[in-house]
């Protein structure tokens, strides 16, 4: 049986109008595993990431969630299907808690008070900081704890699939590492995470596959190992992006 869990087959869209962001683009991703899409600005990496959360409707091509045709599918019922959607841009109400932006993200299961009890226990577990300022503002954080408050209310969601735009933008090198280290614990616990980033040097690191897009299509893509120095794939990456990886 198939270990993709989540897949963009022959996908096109658009904002609005004729022009085509994504232009027959096809994605697979692993449970177990990290998936990173990286390419130029405005190749079209988070509009894939939008496209498979249901934000844009389809032109042509479909979307698969464990072999089963989601492309209609509305972004809540996605979510309630276990994919969750970490945006690039801030997405917390900045006057409010820690804990009650937490209790936000249990809005689908509201009525189950011992399971949002259990949810929030897990993240104060998962990002012991979060539980010594569960009563201050998020606006009053720092970007990096910020994003485990957002990391924290996207896992109450029990994913199994999980969607990253460029989660560590803008912060600093020591917090990035333990994102990228959580992003990593994430897929070994059995997680598909889909990983866009603009830092392509970590996203190999961390990557079990890399898709590269360039201008909405499909450009390359190998394993981990096809990425390793002299290969024609860290060549690519290197002189296109004028960026080495290690
Ligand atoms: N809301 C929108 N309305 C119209 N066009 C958009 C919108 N969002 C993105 N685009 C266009 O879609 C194309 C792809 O954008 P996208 O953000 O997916 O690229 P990206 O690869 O993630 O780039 P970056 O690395 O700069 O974030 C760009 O040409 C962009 O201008």
């Amino acid at each position: 049986m198939s270990d993709i869990s989540i897949a963009l087959h022959d996908v096109t869209v658009a904002y609005h109008g004729d022009i085509t962001i994504l232009n027959g683009v096809n994605v697979q991703a692993r449970a177990g595993q990290v998936t990173g899409i990286i390419g130029p600005n405005g190749a079209g990496k988070s509009t894939v990431l939008k496209t498979m959360f249901g934000f844009l409707p389809l032109r042509t091509g479909s979307i698969t969630l464990h072999g089963r045709d989601i492309s209609r599918m509305a972004p809540d019922e996605r979510a309630a299907m276990g994919v969750a959607f970490v945006p690039q841009h801030r997405s917390l109400f900045g006057d409010l808690s820690v804990e009650d932006n937490l209790l936000l993200g249990c809005w689908s299961f509201k009525r189950d008070k011992a399971r949002i009890r259990r949810g929030i226990d897990m993240v104060y577990d998962r990002f012991p900081i979060l539980a010594t300022k569960r009563n201050d503002p998020v606006s009053s954080m720092s970007g990096g704890q910020q994003r485990f408050v957002e990391f924290g209310r996207a896992l109450l969601l029990e994913p199994s699939v999980i969607l990253l735009d460029e989660p560590t933008a803008m912060l600093a090198p020591k917090i990035s590492k333990e994102l990228y280290s959580l992003i990593r614990a994430f897929a070994d616990e059995g997680m598909t995470v889909v990983l866009v980033d603009q830092n392509v040097r970590r996203c190999a690191e961390i990557s079990d596959y890399m898709f590269i897009l360039e201008l909405g299509r499909n450009k390359a893509e190998g394993t981990h190992a096809q990425f390793h120095e002299g290969s024609e794939l860290h060549d690519m990456v290197a002189t296109w992006m004028d960026y080495k990886i290690d």
